[in-house]
């Protein structure tokens, strides 16, 4: 990849960086999903992809140069520069069926291409810890940056899904669009989930807990509870939600015998719809609470058997910090509640209405670079701040 290529680039990425990207609802998705264009997709992705692939890029570009240097960081910039590339080939081209099929299959390329961005990039970061050269407060501006940069990638993952769900090969499934489900069952994804982490904690522990689920439905009494959602991302949620409780309680309780159950509430409420996985496993104390979403005190070297009362909290993965984005983009959330000593309840919370679900998404401008070194504060960093909360969300790093 020549100089001229990256001047070539170089102009675009600051032609389409100056854009912000456009978050979807999930309504959105559906409606369009109702009556799909092929062609209205491609006019659309064939801007806001580049425009989200453009801000990130943007923002990869302010890493701290021990950390833009590694190669694991060096070999997914190249990945990023190369779609970013085949996704401007279409700039100024007409949907003709050619170019909708290519386009299709770029986008799959693509997709294949970025499989292991989220491996690589801690296995970036785990480079920069073993090279020791972390600087104070800088662990704060690297979870800000990965934060925002796992947010853009499930963000771009969604839209390349949609567009190939809708208009490439494979068949359509029943009461989907897309990736997302119009009446999805929680209780059905948590089940999935529960026996698939349970499958792996028995070849671990030699048991596993059981699960209790109840469902309150407080806006129809009695009703079941359905939303529409992506059942894949809060599968993911889910699995590793349960993963964490199956650990906890079997490391807490030796016996087989008194292995207490895990206690699953899904509740409908007027704006939220909840599932609360409460765990007996013993918790954690409030001062190492706030590590379990922090990636760089993920990537610490496997714990080795530690006993319970010292939590093995490293070693715990990227999967905390990313769950809790795939609740965060569509204006959910996770929060992690323990009684140390007792046990953990962990609550995902989503939008009950789809035109509430909104796509929460980076924008990279003034705001987000000036967190990476000081420069004027202009807009909002993230795609739904009221100017107030921007501000306080700001706290000087250095
Ligand atoms: O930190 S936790 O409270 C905990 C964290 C997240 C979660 O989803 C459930 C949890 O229970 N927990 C993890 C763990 C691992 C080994 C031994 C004891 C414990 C306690």
């Amino acid at each position: 990849l020549n100089s001229s290529f990256f001047n070539k680039i170089g102009k675009m990425l600051d032609f389409y960086s100056q854009f912000n990207p456009s978050p979807l609802s999930i309504k959105q998705f559906l409606d369009f999903g109702m009556n799909k264009c092929e062609s209205k997709s491609y006019v659309f992705l064939k801007k806001e992809l580049p425009v989200r692939l453009a801000n990130i890029m943007k923002e990869i570009a302010l890493l701290p140069d021990n950390l833009l240097r590694t190669p694991s960081v060096g070999l997914l910039s190249n990945w990023y520069a190369r779609s970013f590339e085949e996704v401007i080939e279409f700039e100024k081209t007409d949907p003709t069926s050619d170019n909708l099929k290519r386009f299709c299959m770029i986008l799959s390329h693509i997709r294949d291409r970025h499989a292991d961005v989220v491996q690589t990039m801690a296995q970036g970061i785990m480079e920069l810890k073993d090279s020791q050269n972390i600087e104070p407060g800088m662990e704060t501006s690297i979870q800000y940056f990965l934060d925002r940069f796992y947010m853009s990638r499930i963000s771009i993952r969604m839209l390349i899904n949609q567009h190939t769900l809708l208009f490439g090969e494979g068949s359509e499934h029943a009461k989907h669009i897309g990736c997302i489900e119009i009446d999805c069952d929680p209780k059905i994804v948590v089940k999935d989930a529960y026996e698939n982490a349970r499958w792996l904690c028995d070849q671990y522990y030699y048991g596993a807990p059981e699960i209790v689920v109840k469902e309150h439905n407080e806006l129809e009494r009695g009703e079941p509870i359905n939303i529409v959602y992506v059942p894949s991302h809060l599968y993911h949620i889910l699995f590793e939600i349960f993963k964490n409780a199956m650990r906890a309680v079997m490391e807490t309780h030796q016996e087989r015998g008194d292995i207490p159950p895990i206690q699953v509430i899904i509740v409908k409420g007027n704006e939220d719809i909840c599932v609360k996985v409460s765990d007996q496993g013993g918790g954690i104390p409030r001062s190492s609470a706030d590590q379990l979403f922090k990636y760089m005190y993920s990537t610490a070297p496997h714990p080795s058997k530690s006993d319970v009362h010292t939590v093995p909290l490293a070693g715990f993965g990227y999967g905390l910090p990313i769950s809790r984005l795939y609740a965060r983009y569509f204006h959910g959330d996770i929060s992690l509640m323990s009684c140390d000593g007792y046990g953990t309840d962990a609550i995902i919370y989503m939008k009950r209405l789809s035109d509430e679900a909104n796509e929460l998404l980076p924008i990279f401008n003034k705001t987000s670079s000036r967190f990476y070194n000081k420069s004027t504060v202009s807009a909002g960093d993230w795609s739904n701040q009221s100017s107030l909360d921007m501000l306080n969300q700001w706290k000087l790093i250095r």
